[in-house]
């Protein structure tokens, strides 16, 4: 069994660029390191696994100076720098950051971002030099990204947020680069993107950089890094060559049960003509020139895929907003609920606690003669905090004090808790571990089989796989639709790419 911490001594590098040993923090009840070793070579890229709530991203908010231990050391470069480590210091020995909350300011330019990231584009001709900075390096990482330096972040859709907050990391400063650590950079980004960053990444690495990346699609973490370390509940549980993993052993590893396919698809064989059932909601969208629209019955599973921000979001944005019956774009029969991909800006109440964050879509449903029924709603709070494993000591605590994946979780409890027909759900399962997805998964054809209707924006191919039917998006337009058994990977690539696709 590995250690804790526990690469074969043998294989240590004479001199880590970090080592951390015995790092430890306690958030009130809630141990969220306990004790973990962590050292990372200079020319090596880590994949960092785990369940949501294992703690990853609090040992990587240590390691950029925002949280600072209750015990441990930190050494960088043999400096050692307990005690006195800050974002500040981490800064000056080339540690940078991309977390999952991103970090620009939405009033300003792509360019002026990049001015604040970078105080070093000072003076006369700041702005056209910090344009050029995040423009060659958007095109070094992201070719053919279609963002301007002049654009407004809050214009700028999610991935392409992500696309500037990454390369503005990635862009020359003052100091040299030594590590860039990714807290699930890709979550957002649809699979040609990510895979451009992935390249970006082993093309960094091969010069001496090195990077920590967070991920919970794993066959990523396995094509990318060199070494994987699994955590566990605030420990680490495994820590082995990157090779010496298989997709199997790695979510065992992690605790979960190794299904033979971990897949969304698992035991989807559902039927392949569509359903007799009524349309329960149809839409067009607004740019779609002839009159193909997305149409899903009760109890169907609708996939929207395509690349990223090609409308698939809008579309569910008109549903959620129609009012019930018919008009010219849209037509609805049921009560809607929405999960949000974007919880930082749509999903959660930042200032209430989980159980609120939970129960507030049905609220209207638990109250008796105006006053709700607090014992229906704490019973609420507690049913689904079982049923999605929110991982918390009290629903009472505020939502922020979750894993960014158990905040995702909260949302989708919203939803399924609530008593609407229809769920449209904006690619919701970013950030969300294995082991909790497939739970979900499951939930979601469940509750289809008792009729519920789903209408699912992923972008990761395997969720479509779960579909009973997919609509292609491509610049705002439908390209194409497809019933389970006529979809491949091949076939939705291929019209996510070309204009008169079928
Ligand atoms: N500011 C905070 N206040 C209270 N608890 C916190 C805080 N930050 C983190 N925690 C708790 O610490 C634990 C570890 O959280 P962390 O965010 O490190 O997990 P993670 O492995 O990154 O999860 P995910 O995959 O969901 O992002 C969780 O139980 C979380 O609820």
């Amino acid at each position: 069994m590995p250690s804790e911490g526990g690469a074969d001594p043998a294989d240590a590098p004479a001199r880590p660029l970090v080592d951390l040993r015995g790092v430890a923090k306690a958030y009130g009840a809630v141990r969220a390191l306990g004790g973990v070793d962590f050292a990372i070579a200079p020319g090596e890229c880590i994949g960092l696994a785990g369940h949501n709530g294992a703690g990853k991203s609090t040992l990587m908010q240590v390691l950029a100076g925002n949280v600072r231990p209750d015990e441990g050391t930190l050494r960088i470069s043999g400096s050692d720098e307990t005690g006195r480590y800050s974002v500040e210091r981490a800064g000056r020995l080339g540690v940078r950051c991309v977390f999952q909350e991103l970090s620009l300011c939405p009033n300003l330019t792509v360019a002026e971002n990049a001015r604040v990231r970078h105080p070093f584009l000072r003076g006369f001709g700041w702005r056209a030099r910090a344009a050029r900075l995040i423009v060659s390096q958007l095109d070094a990482i992201f070719p053919g990204h279609g963002i301007r330096p002049g654009d407004l972040v809050s214009d700028l859709a999610l991935g392409q947020r992500q696309m500037v907050e990454i390369a503005t990391v990635f862009a020359a400063g003052e100091t040299p680069l030594s590590l860039v650590i990714l807290d699930e950079p890709t979550s957002s980004l649809d699979a040609q993107v990510a895979g451009q960053l992935l390249a970006h990444v082993r093309r960094f690495v091969a010069e001496g950089g090195s990077v920590v990346l967070i991920s919970h699609i794993l066959g990523e973490i396995l094509e990318t890094c060199d070494r994987i370390t699994v955590m566990s509940d605030g420990r680490v549980v495994a820590d082995r060559a990157a090779k010496e993993f298989t997709r199997h052993s790695l979510v065992e590893a992690m605790g979960h049960v190794a299904h033979a396919q971990e897949d969304a698809a698992e035991t989807s064989a559902g039927p392949t003509a569509r359903s007799a059932a009524p349309v329960v909601a149809s839409a067009a969208p607004p740019r779609q020139a002839n009159d193909r629209r997305v149409e899903a019955r009760r109890g169907e599973i609708i996939g929207l895929g395509g690349l990223a921000g090609h409308g698939q979001t809008a579309l569910l944005v008109l549903l959620q907003n129609a009012s019930r019956g018919r008009s010219r774009l849209c037509e609805l029969h049921g009560r809607t609920a929405f999960v949000a991909g974007d919880r930082q800006s749509d999903g959660v109440f930042p200032l209430w606690s989980i159980g609120a964050n939970v129960t507030v879509r049905s609220l209207r449903a638990m109250s008796r003669l105006g006053l709700i029924d607090a014992e229906a709603e704490r019973a609420m709070e507690e049913e689904w905090k079982a049923r999605i494993a929110i991982r918390t000591p009290d629903m009472d605590n505020g939502i922020l004090t979750l894993s960014g994946g158990n905040q995702q979780k909260a949302l989708f409890a919203r939803a399924l808790a609530s008593d609407a027909e229809i769920v449209l759900m904006d690619d919701p399962m970013r950030g969300v571990d294995i082991g909790t997805k497939q739970e979900v998964y499951a939930l979601i054809r469940a509750e289809a089989a008792k009729g519920r209707t789903f209408l699912w924006y992923t972008t990761e191919f395997d969720e479509l796989r779960a579909c009973d039917h997919v609509y292609v998006f491509r610049s705002g337009r439908i390209v194409a639709d497809m019933a389970r058994s006529e979809l491949s990977e091949a076939r939705v690539l291929q019209s996510s790419f070309e204009e008169n696709a079928a």
